[in-house]
């Protein structure tokens, strides 16, 4: 489950419609591959759950409309879509903590595809300090700072909780603009700083919960 900071700033365009927008990604690449030309966001909304009004609303933030009894032209929104969340242009970033979380990260070659390319790593552990894992460097978290040349904005904080603040001020001095925080610590950073909080077991919880409330209403009957 993500949460972002978007309470500091309002955005133009809302989160639940941003995270929606991968899944339509996602479905329209399965239609493409099926040789659908058109798709109309009744079938989209229907396959998808989602109110038709709402895949409509949501699509038109990426510039596209669909034509009257045709839909959208699948392709082309496809491409639109890729460009708006900005998935054709791939950003670098760096990984703070190459733990278990953080090395199933760089294993993950999900991210490159969706613009993320993690092009370093940094960790205290002396057992990984300048190892290789899948070609990406792990360099002491002391060495950051003499990286940020680099420009690199992007960083993935996967430390331990105790941890988390103390690295993501360091990410923050070191030139990093927006952090991708896997640790449960909500970190404070300036107000221009974009932060992306997920957990895997915010997930969990609710999945526990829909199945619990779901077996309590079938013992009802
Ligand atoms: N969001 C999720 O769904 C999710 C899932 C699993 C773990 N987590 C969180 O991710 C974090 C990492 O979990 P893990 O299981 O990979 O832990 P881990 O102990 O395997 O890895 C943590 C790594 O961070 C390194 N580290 C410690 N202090 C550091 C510092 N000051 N600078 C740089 N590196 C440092 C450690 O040496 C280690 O390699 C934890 O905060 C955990 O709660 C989140």
């Amino acid at each position: 489950m993500e949460e972002g900071n978007s309470k500091k700033k309002s955005f133009l365009v809302p989160e639940p419609a941003l995270r929606r927008m991968p899944c339509y990604l996602a479905y329209l690449k399965i239609a493409s591959r099926q040789g659908d030309r058109y798709i109309s966001s009744t079938n989209i909304a229907g396959d998808m759950g989602v109110d038709p009004t709402q895949v409509t609303k949501d699509l038109a933030y990426t510039g596209i409309s669909g034509k009257t009894r045709v839909g959208y032209e699948v392709e082309p929104l496809i491409d639109a879509l890729e460009d708006f969340l900005g998935f054709r242009i791939v950003d670098q970033a760096f990984l703070f903590g190459a733990g278990s979380l953080g090395r199933a990260l760089l294993h993950d070659h999900g991210l490159k595809q969706y613009g993320l390319n993690v092009v370093k790593a940094f960790d205290i552990d002396p057992s990984v300090v300048g190892r290789e894992i899948v070609d990406v460097p792990i360099h002491h978290i002391d060495d950051f700072k003499l990286m940020r040349e680099e420009g690199v904005e992007i960083g993935i904080l996967t430390v331990p909780t105790e941890s988390a603040q103390q690295v993501a001020n360091l990410m923050v001095e070191g030139g990093i603009r927006a952090i991708w925080n896997f640790t449960p610590v909500r970190i404070k950073t300036p107000d221009n700083v974009v932060v992306q909080n997920t957990s895997l077991y915010a997930h969990l919880a609710v999945m526990f919960n829909r199945l619990h409330e779901i077996k309590q209403d079938e013992k009802k009957f």
